[in-house]
């Protein structure tokens, strides 16, 4: 793997006229060029069926900087790199105008034939296009070729499968790059440096002295405009498969013998691999499944899942799920993995709660009031920090405590200079950099978990809907843990900045 601080290549959008483009790819490719992390020596080739000219495009690349950046310094430059070509990606014909248009650019900025082609569109197309960027001898070229490809990474297995062999035959495994945005939160990023680079954590990241963890990653929001997606989706496709799991992957793995792509990846996907199984009559006693009613998001009163545009009004879709994942390995036998996430709920908050085991014995309180236990909250978002939660002696007592924490807030999160987890993504995919992006095998395991789920709800109808809009799911999720003896820390009382 050759990484460079600055970047020299050809980035080709696929989808180059919508959402996560505008939304994400042009301000993050933006914030790169303002930051000098991007020289003059790269072009970007927009690639959509809208029957726009160069400078239409490069007005729209112009505006979705205004609109998400609200800075527009040095913006002509920067968009003067943009070139669009109305293509349809199964039409074979426009691949050699493309690969024309490719090598012109190649000369003009010196990219030494470099390529990055980022599929920003819907999955149906990734192996057409892969075919075709091959079968037009777009991917031979002098310099590296990697491709980018956003979720859903298939739909089930066999179907992730059956993508993954259609991109394998023009890249390879170490040319693909399958983006999961949650690893370019700069918290997500920041749980292996909690773990691996303080003496005071690590010792204790087992099952001996943790008694359960709780990764929650909830949602204000509804199912929007996307409805038509999201009926065949669910939560558990569109956030457990992908982003739950990887945070799971990265709280559970050993620490790696080194900070290498590969060194990393297999640790993750050791850690995948020992999550317990379940056999379809045991779903129910690990997972639970919700789907939003009406309800209040604030002030305003919002239409329950199935009044939702383009879903079915007896829709089966989970719009929640809470679950407990057991991992059996050495390290973590016994200790639970809460994790929950869900749309229209009280708040928008993705945080991980580590919950340290009582000490044996309570000097303090005596049987009758037990001490708060040790907590450690990563703050992934909205708030970015770490709060340890520990007992400190109540002011005036020798015999009572009081909770206090030790919070560390990023507070350094402004529009410029924290970037945002695509703005990370692509110049890691630049430079080569594959550490945040998820290998096929982790895909893959992370699918045979889920299967099994999605196999038992599909063949069940559930009681729907079972939770309000702007609540914290269905009560179901509640008893996952106090089964257990446990309970979910409320995620509004841990914010890092009201501590
Ligand atoms: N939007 C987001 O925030 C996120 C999106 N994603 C994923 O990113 C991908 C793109 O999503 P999003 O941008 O929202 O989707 P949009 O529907 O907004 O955009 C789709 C793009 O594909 C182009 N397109 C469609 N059909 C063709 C065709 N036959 N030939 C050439 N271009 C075509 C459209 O352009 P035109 O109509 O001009 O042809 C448009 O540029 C999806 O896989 C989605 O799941 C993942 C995470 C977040
Ligand atoms: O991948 C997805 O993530 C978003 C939530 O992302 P976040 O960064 O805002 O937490 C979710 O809304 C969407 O449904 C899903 O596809």
């Amino acid at each position: 793997m050759s990484q460079q601080e600055t970047q020299v290549s050809l980035i080709m959008i696929f989808g180059a006229t919508g959402d996560l483009a505008k939304r994400k790819l042009f301000p993050s490719l933006y914030h790169l060029y303002r930051k000098g992390k991007l020289t003059d020596q790269f072009a970007v080739v927009g690639v959509a069926r809208r029957p726009w000219t160069n400078e239409e495009f490069v007005q729209h690349v112009k505006n979705s900087i205004e609109n998400a950046v609200g800075c527009h310094e040095d913006i002509d430059d920067f968009a003067s790199h943009f070139y669009y070509q109305p293509h349809d990606v199964s039409d074979t014909a426009s691949y050699q105008q493309l690969k024309e248009l490719a090598s012109e650019l190649d000369t003009k900025y010196r990219l030494e034939g470099n390529r990055i082609f980022y599929l920003a569109m819907a999955p149906e197309f990734f192996g057409t296009i892969a075919h075709h960027l091959k079968g037009e001898g777009l991917t031979d070229t002098a310099g590296f070729k990697r491709l980018v490809i956003e979720k859903p990474f298939g739909h089930d297995l066999p179907s992730a499968q059956e993508l993954n062999e259609s991109l394998r035959k023009a890249f390879k495994e170490d040319e693909i790059y399958r983006i999961d945005h949650y690893l370019g939160k700069q918290m997500v990023q920041n749980i292996e440096v909690i773990r691996f680079a303080n003496a005071l954590f690590e010792p204790l990241w087992n099952n001996r002295f943790i008694s359960n963890i709780q990764v929650t990653s909830s949602e204000v929001l509804g199912v929007e405009e996307r409805g038509r997606y999201y009926e065949k989706s669910g939560a558990l496709r569109d956030m457990v498969q992908n982003h739950m799991l990887q945070m799971v992957a990265l709280l559970a793995m050993e620490p790696p013998i080194k900070l290498t792509t590969d060194e990393i990846r297999s640790e993750k996907v050791k850690a995948l691999r020992a999550m317990r199984q379940m056999e379809a009559n045991e779903v129910p006693t690990y997972f639970v499944r919700g789907q939003y009613g009406s309800g209040v998001n604030g002030e305003t009163k919002v239409v329950g899942y199935r009044e939702e545009p383009n879903v079915d009004e007896q829709s089966n879709t989970e719009t929640y799920v809470g679950g407990k994942i057991l991992i059996d390995n050495f390290r973590w036998a016994g200790v639970p993995f809460y994790i929950r996430t869900g749309k229209r709920m009280a708040a928008k908050s993705t945080k991980i709660v580590v919950q340290f085991k009582d000490i044996p014995m309570n000097l303090y309180y005596g049987a009758t009031k037990p001490l708060s236990p040790n907590l450690l909250v990563i703050h992934i978002q909205p708030d970015e920090g770490i709060t340890l939660h520990l007992n400190a002696q109540r002011d005036g007592s020798s015999t009572e405590t009081k909770p206090v924490k030790l919070s560390f807030a990023n507070n350094s999160v402004d529009s410029m200079n924290t970037p945002e987890a695509y703005e990370k993504l692509l110049y890691d995919c630049m430079r080569g950099d594959a550490t945040n992006f998820t290998h096929w095998d982790e895909v893959a395991l992370s699918w045979a978990f889920v299967d099994k789920i999605s196999e038992y709800w599909s063949s069940t109808p559930a009681s729907f809907p079972n939770y309000e809009a702007g609540s914290m799911g269905p009560k179901q999720a509640d008893e996952l843990l106090s089964n257990d003896g446990f309970h979910w820390w409320p995620i509004d009382h841990l914010d890092v900045d009201k501590c």
